[in-house]
């Protein structure tokens, strides 16, 4: 069975934030990750981590003003300052939290820009932000997301851009996330493309489509995955990034069925 974390941020809307890291680990969670972490102090969300026995797997480095809609500056030439401030705070809540992996949003691309602009802000973004964090041995991952429904304009839409960006580093901490919900939308055949990138994989995340809501509830073979996951020996967390349609812990028959096989 794949280890399976809970996305904080999308999963017990029910709750306050604070109250779903109990939540999670009452329901079998081993790990939980969130978009942002920077809301909160420190040493508060690693309190909830101890007392509930819960890896902290992952956190998305500063996005830039996430509620203008901007997701992730890395590829805009004008932020880099303030892309290496994010970074530097990102590092002192990883450290804190015991996190190992720290994800990059690349970001949307701006008409007045061009893609080899932004593309080569991304690529320089990336391999410094990975040379500060490859001493701490954390993890810089890369997600590509789906531009047909969620985020139109975002500059990687599918796991081979995705790559090829982290080819241009040269950097060898830098891994793909891989998001089954988006990959479904931008090229499905997941299974086969798991497979194909397995070994450049760090982190993969799920939800159904269409909707993006638990498994179950659209067109993806769930069990199907997850077994192919651990006949392909991929050891890495699988993490729950969906809108649950009912509250949170009527939507895990998912995580009982993985467990009990
Ligand atoms: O949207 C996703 O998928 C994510 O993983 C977020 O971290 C970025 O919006
Ligand atoms: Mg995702």
């Amino acid at each position: 069975m794949p280890n399976f974390a809970a996305n904080l941020s999308l999963l017990y809307p029910e709750l306050p934030f604070l109250e779903r890291f109990v939540a999670a680990a009452r329901d079998g969670f081993l790990g939980v990750e969130y978009l942002f972490p920077y809301s909160w102090p420190a040493q508060e969300l690693r309190d909830r981590l101890v007392d509930n026995g819960l890896t902290q797997v992952l956190f998305n480095l500063p996005p830039g003003d996430w509620d203008a809609g901007e997701r992730g500056i890395a590829c805009l030439p004008g932020r880099t300052a303030e892309f290496e401030d994010g970074l530097g705070q990102a590092l002192e809540y990883a450290r804190v939290l015991g996190c190992r992996q720290i994800n990059c949003l690349a970001g949307l691309r701006p008409e007045s820009l061009t893609e080899s602009e932004a593309r080569d802000t991304l690529v320089e973004n990336l391999r410094r932000a990975a040379r500060k964090l490859a001493p701490e041995g954390i993890t810089l991952m890369v997600e590509a997301i789906n531009t047909r429904v969620d985020m139109p304009g975002f500059v990687l839409d599918t796991a081979e851009t995705a790559l090829a960006v982290i080819d241009a580093t040269g950097e060898p901490n830098i891994r793909l996330q891989y998001d089954i919900y988006h990959m479904q939308i931008m090229s499905g055949d997941l299974v086969r493309s798991i497979e194909r990138h397995l070994d450049r994989i760090g982190h993969i995340q799920f939800a159904d489509n269409p909707g993006r809501h638990e498994p179950g509830t659209g067109e993806i073979n769930f069990g199907s995955i997850f077994s192919a996951l651990d006949r392909m020996g991929y050891s890495g967390w699988v993490s729950a990034e969906y809108h649950p349609s009912v509250a949170t812990p009527e939507t895990l028959s998912w995580l009982k069925s993985a467990t009990a096989s």
